[in-house]
């Protein structure tokens, strides 16, 4: 993650200190240990490249999520505590933000409202879902809104702003009732070691991250958007960002998709778990607010408060003029009718 510098230009302040009244909670590690049963393989509900996370009952028998970190960089001197009370000050309904944390020897977690149903990408990708469908167009839409609104508010309006730097399906968590919470805002500065080739290499193979945040290692909003319009893809197809065709040849969801779009082909582009009658006029908007954001040259992106507006827009008159961008149009069937044209004219 990246935070924007500040108009003074002296940017994120580690060590800042914070007058007011704390949102996160501080937990003892008894305490943690005692909500996940000492954070027994059995209440594991994953693994992430800076740890595990466990899921938990404190005891006011809320349910939470418990990520247990396994390092974190202090390279920096960066002040645990202090930066996890600026990222938790960061507050929209679709963002899950940090609840507590524990900083006890060693030892660092973050504590989160636990979401009872998951990630997005084990609803799409997941065994547990493979051959049902647990998410219907209109909660794709839902989920693809909301998550918009929550990056446009890092962009622009939270303090300080956010680069979110990660945006993928298993960033974004359902709630009981499927409202998306994007995570895993500005925790990177906490966890990424600059030395994790690793870490990074994971990152730089997901397929969500843009051409040119490969290239330098700088996360950007453009970034974001890139990472939000393969996130739009996944979403409507229920595909993974890069597809295995055979053991030597992969493709990304951008080159399967334009192809389709370019001939209107948007019910093969759809989850074929979706069996609702038109559900690609539902979905339609998605794809092409995909495509838009994922444009190689990064200043044709529309920005996250202009994905927003597009993916609310409703009348149909609107959403043909967003069809007729010439984005849309084969480019060699262009270049093949010029062809013909001056072929002609000869
Ligand atoms: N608040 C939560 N409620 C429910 N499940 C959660 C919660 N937070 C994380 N998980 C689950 O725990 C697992 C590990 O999450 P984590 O964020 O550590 O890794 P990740 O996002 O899969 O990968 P990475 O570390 O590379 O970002 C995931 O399957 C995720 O869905």
């Amino acid at each position: 993650m990246q935070l924007f510098t500040s108009c003074c230009g002296k940017g994120f302040e580690g060590k800042k200190k914070v007058e007011t009244e704390p949102f996160r909670k501080i937990f003892s590690l008894k305490e943690l240990h005692s909500a996940t049963n000492s954070f027994n393989y059995d209440n594991k509900l994953g693994e992430g490249r800076f740890g595990s996370v466990y899921w938990g009952q404190l005891s006011d028998g809320s349910q939470v999520a418990v990520k247990r970190l396994k390092a974190w960089s202090n390279k920096e001197e960066i002040d645990f505590a202090v930066e996890i009370e600026i990222l938790s000050r960061i507050r929209h309904k679709n963002l899950l933000s940090v609840r507590g944390y524990c900083a006890e020897g060693q030892e660092r977690l973050l504590v989160y409202d636990y979401m009872s149903n998951l990630s997005l990408f084990s609803n799409l990708h997941g065994q547990q879902y493979s051959g049902e469908c647990s998410l219907d167009s209109t909660t794709r839409k839902n989920i693809a809104i909301r998550s918009a609104q929550a990056l446009a508010y890092l962009h622009y309006h939270a303090t300080p702003r956010i680069v979110h730097g990660d945006v993928r399906a298993s960033n974004v968590l359902l709630d009981s009732e499927f409202e998306p919470r994007v995570m895993d805002f500005g925790y990177g500065r906490l966890m990424l070691d600059a030395g994790d080739d690793e870490a990074a290499k994971a990152r730089s193979n997901n397929g969500y991250l843009s051409p040119e945040c490969v290239a330098s290692g700088k996360e950007s909003e453009a970034g974001d958007v890139y990472s939000f319009g393969i996130l739009l893809l996944v979403l409507v197809s229920g595909k993974r960002p890069i597809e295995r065709l055979n053991a030597t040849t992969k493709r990304g969801i951008t080159e399967w998709v334009l192809p389709l779009v370019y001939e209107r082909k948007f019910r093969e582009i759809v989850d074929q778990k979706l069996k609702e009658e038109k559900v690609e006029e539902k979905l339609k908007k998605l794809v092409l607010v995909g495509v838009m954001c994922v444009q190689t040259e990064v200043e044709k992106r529309p920005t996250m408060s202009q994905v927003v507006e597009m993916l609310m827009i409703e009348s149909k008159e609107k959403l043909s003029e967003l069809e007729a961008n010439p984005l849309f149009k084969n480019p060699y069937r262009q270049e093949e009718v010029a062809d013909v044209i001056s072929e002609e004219q000869q």
